[in-house]
């Protein structure tokens, strides 16, 4: 497999001298193309901000992190925000949506923010999408007229509209119920099927059990590994009970 990001030695902390604290100590790691990955962790332990140093959003580190061959903390800023807006896709836990566009407008908005594309190919794309993820039939609804789990389909959406290499998700299940949850990750999944790498931070081990390798953070480190890649039946019942028997032994 080839690499599609990796970090090396990601040093953040907030504060200073006496005050100063360590979120990320040293942090290493491959992501390679098309992978599926998640990190789990205790509340603290610094999930987030892994993801937002490795995605770009958070350019105050010490270390390096290269994605596609680029070297993020070389790119200016232009070159960094055009990386990010055409190779990368982001889900949070609740869509930063506008409350007086409707789904469908609020999905097109920022691949309309680029002039150089087509209202006509843009629209059509994101109906498309609407339709795979199953939500075509709400175009026109307003944000608060559809539920939490398809709020959450059109931020997939959106975040598929630059047709990127990765998806990076924080809690993109932490506002849903269990059904809508795992919906949720059978759509990331056949996404990441399709060839785009996902990388998830969840405090949930179902939602971990659905990808392929499994990162636990303790204090600012990555402690220890699973991988998945390995198995030969998709039995996410085992896979849970694998990551929560790891999580015990490592006191997390
Ligand atoms: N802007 C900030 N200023 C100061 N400290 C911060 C800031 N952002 C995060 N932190 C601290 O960094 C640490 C790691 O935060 P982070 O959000 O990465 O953890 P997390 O593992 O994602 O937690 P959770 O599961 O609760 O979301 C926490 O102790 C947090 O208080």
């Amino acid at each position: 497999m080839e690499h599609l990001l990796y970090g090396k030695e990601i040093v953040k902390s907030y504060g200073e001298d006496r005050e100063e604290h360590i979120v990320l100590d040293g942090v290493s790691l491959e992501i390679e193309k098309g992978e599926f990955v998640s990190v789990m962790g205790p509340s603290g332990s610094g999930k987030s901000t892994l993801l937002y140093t490795l995605s770009g959003m958070d350019p105050a580190y010490s270390g390096s992190v290269v994605f596609d061959g680029c070297r993020l903390s070389g790119l200016k800023e232009d070159a960094l925000s055009d990386l990010r807006r055409n190779k990368m896709g982001f889900v949070f836990q609740q869509p930063a949506f506008l409350k007086n566009l409707n789904l469908l407008d609020n999905i097109i908005l920022p691949a309309m923010r680029d002039n150089r594309r087509n209202v006509r190919a843009v629209t059509l794309k994101a109906k498309n999408l609407m339709k795979k993820v199953g939500i075509e039939e709400l175009e026109e609804r307003d944000i608060t007229q559809v539920s939490g789990g398809q709020l959450q389909r059109a931020g997939i959406c959106r975040a598929l509209m630059s047709e990127p290499d990765i998806i990076f998700g924080d809690e993109p299940t932490g506002a849903l119920n269990s059904k809508s949850a795992q919906e949720i990750m059978a759509l990331l999944k056949e996404i990441n099927a399709e060839g785009t790498a996902v990388l998830v931070v969840t405090h949930d081990a179902k939602v971990a059990a659905k990808t392929r390798r499994v990162l636990f953070m303790q204090d600012g480190k990555i402690v220890s590994e699973l991988r998945f890649e390995n198995e030969k039946t998709e039995n996410y019942d085992k896979r849970e009970d694998i990551i929560m028997k790891r999580m015990q032994q490592i006191g997390i």
